[in-house]
């Protein structure tokens, strides 16, 4: 019997494509329960089609995934939702047209109480309290990221795929994000996060790993991969 548990999500060898073209080209990738992981690297590096393969909204070609050691490969995405795995895609993925409130609720199909979502939203970011018959639409962008985020947590997930947290989004604001971020992990969560700027993230990392032309070339401490980086790699 191993002495280790399973991580809490794998790649292993993970291949995937868009039509005739190869994206992921053997990605092998983990994801220890409780840690973050940093996937970093250039635009096109295969960074968000990884992270759809662990939402299950792609289906690899290839290779395995596996959650707590059991083999995924070909799950949708609401068995991933159901297994714990909740992503928030590159753009949010929330409803400009609806209003704070509504947008809580959309997410409540899961089986949460909305008064349950709302409470934890409005305590977790008062902001979003006050706002919260506001068109989502009209939102800053760090409050749109924290409904988001609310959105996301809602599902009580064991782990949070987050693609791009910062993009448009202000140093300041982003630094906020990724401290609510790590207080998540304090609480219990999980965390694989794709970043372009990887300063953003290595602060709150543990594992930070490098993507190049839909492989995981380097695996390491974020101290290690920022010291075997280029500052092009690091976001300047
Ligand atoms: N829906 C799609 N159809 C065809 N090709 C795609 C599609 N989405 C992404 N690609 C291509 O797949 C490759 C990897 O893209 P991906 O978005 O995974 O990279 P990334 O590292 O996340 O970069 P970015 O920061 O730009 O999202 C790129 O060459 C991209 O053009």
């Amino acid at each position: 019997m191993k002495d280790e548990p399973a991580p809490l999500l794998e790649l292993a060898g993970a291949r995937a494509a868009y039509g005739p073209i190869e994206v992921l080209r053997g990605v092998d990738l983990r994801v220890e329960a409780g840690s973050v992981v940093a996937l970093l690297g250039p635009n096109g590096g295969g960074k968000s089609t990884t992270m759809k393969v662990c939402a299950g909204l792609l289906p690899l070609t290839g290779g395995e995934l596996r959650l707590a050691g059991r083999r995924v490969n070909g799950l949708a995405a609401e068995d991933a939702a159901r297994l714990g795995v909740c992503s928030i895609p590159e753009g949010r993925g929330i409803f400009p047209n609806l209003t704070v409130r509504e947008n809580l609720w959309v997410a409540t199909r899961t089986g949460t109480r909305l008064r349950d979502m709302e409470e934890a939203a409005y305590t977790r970011f008062p902001m979003l309290g006050e706002r919260r018959d506001q068109l989502a639409g009209s939102l800053s962008g760090g409050q749109q990221q924290m409904l988001a985020l609310s959105r996301a947590l809602g599902t009580a997930p064991a782990i949070l795929l987050l693609d791009e947290l910062s993009m448009g989004l202000a140093p300041m604001i982003v630094t906020q994000m990724y401290d609510t971020v790590a207080q998540l992990v304090a609480e219990g969560l999980s965390v694989l996060v794709a970043e372009q700027f990887a300063r953003a993230v290595l602060p709150i990392a543990d594992t930070a790993a490098l993507m190049l032309n839909g492989r995981v070339v380097s695996v390491g401490t974020p101290g290690e991969i920022e010291d075997h980086l280029s500052s092009g790699y690091l976001g300047g």
